[in-house]
């Protein structure tokens, strides 16, 4: 490959086995690490060809495609999106969200509003505020430090991928390898499902390299990426995949007043004949 792509993933475990050795497969790739909602912007700007990009953001996006049959998704508790509340759902009336997320960002308004029929007041979480002090009824952590969180003063530790799973017996699909329009992949698109390949195969050795920097334990980094994370992006995922993004529209949480909604049209382009099987 001679030109060069460039591509952003997120900075989280949860990422580490679809970037093990990517540029390796290929060399043309010039990687980037970011928050997950840093890269959509970065993606929406031009600033990156291919980005790991929160799944809102992908139907957000203006005709973006997405690298098949890659994820980052669950069926059922995920461990690292987590919905801290001091009071029971229905009860929350104001949230604080993770800076770094959109697709768990979107999914809390929308399990308020179409589960419970909550309006939150909602508040930004910086990437580097500590939960402990907040005021809100709720707070929601993402990826690497909503692992490590505790937070003592919330009675409650809602997980949303275990939530989404029992409310719509579907997976959840949090993020995708979003291709810019225009942009041609090439021999590029396999590195990617190289890259994951071999990353999975050796997801004891990621977790072992990477727990101690975390402070989390080696065994549980395996677990994680080995059991509870879903990597694939099959029907049953793409279905779930769908149902979001109606429950997003029906929200309003895909109105993007900067950019135009295209993402939809290019999942069902990339999966024909899927749409007529989602509820
Ligand atoms: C499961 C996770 O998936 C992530 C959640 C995202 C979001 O909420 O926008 C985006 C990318 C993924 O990294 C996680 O970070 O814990």
């Amino acid at each position: 490959m001679s030109t060069t792509l460039r591509v952003g993933a997120v900075n989280y475990l949860n990422t580490k086995p679809l970037i093990e050795r990517l540029t390796d497969f290929a060399p043309g790739i010039e990687l980037s690490l970011d928050l997950p909602s840093r890269l959509a912007d970065q993606l929406a700007a031009g600033d990156l060809d291919v980005g790991l990009i929160p799944v809102v953001e992908f139907f957000r996006g203006d005709n973006y495609t997405f690298v098949p049959n890659i994820a980052i998704g669950s069926r059922g508790p995920v461990l690292s999106v987590t919905l801290f509340s001091k009071v029971p759902w229905e009860e929350i009336r104001t949230v604080a969200l993770d800076e770094g997320s959109r697709t768990s960002a979107a999914l809390t308004r929308i399990i308020l509003e179409k589960r419970y029929g909550i309006e939150p007041v909602i508040q930004q979480l910086p990437i580097d505020t500590p939960a402990d002090d907040l005021t809100t009824d709720a707070v929601l952590l993402i990826g690497d430090r909503a692992m490590r969180a505790c937070l003592p003063g919330y009675r409650f530790a809602y997980d949303l991928g275990e939530e989404w799973t029992a409310w719509t017996g579907l997976p959840m699909v949090f993020a995708v390898w979003a291709v810019r329009s225009g942009v041609d992949l090439g021999e590029a698109e396999l590195a990617f499902h190289k890259a994951k390949e071999y990353g999975l195969a050796n997801a004891g050795l990621i977790a072992q390299r990477e727990a101690p920097a975390l402070g989390l334990d080696p065994g549980f980094c395996r677990r994680y990426m080995s059991n509870v994370l879903r990597y694939d992006l099959g029907p049953v995922e793409l279905a779930g995949m769908q149902k979001y993004r109606e429950l997003a529209e029906g929200v309003g949480v895909l109105a993007n007043p900067d950019r135009k909604v295209g993402g939809a049209d290019s999942l069902q382009r990339r999966t024909p004949g899927l749409a007529a099987g989602v509820r």
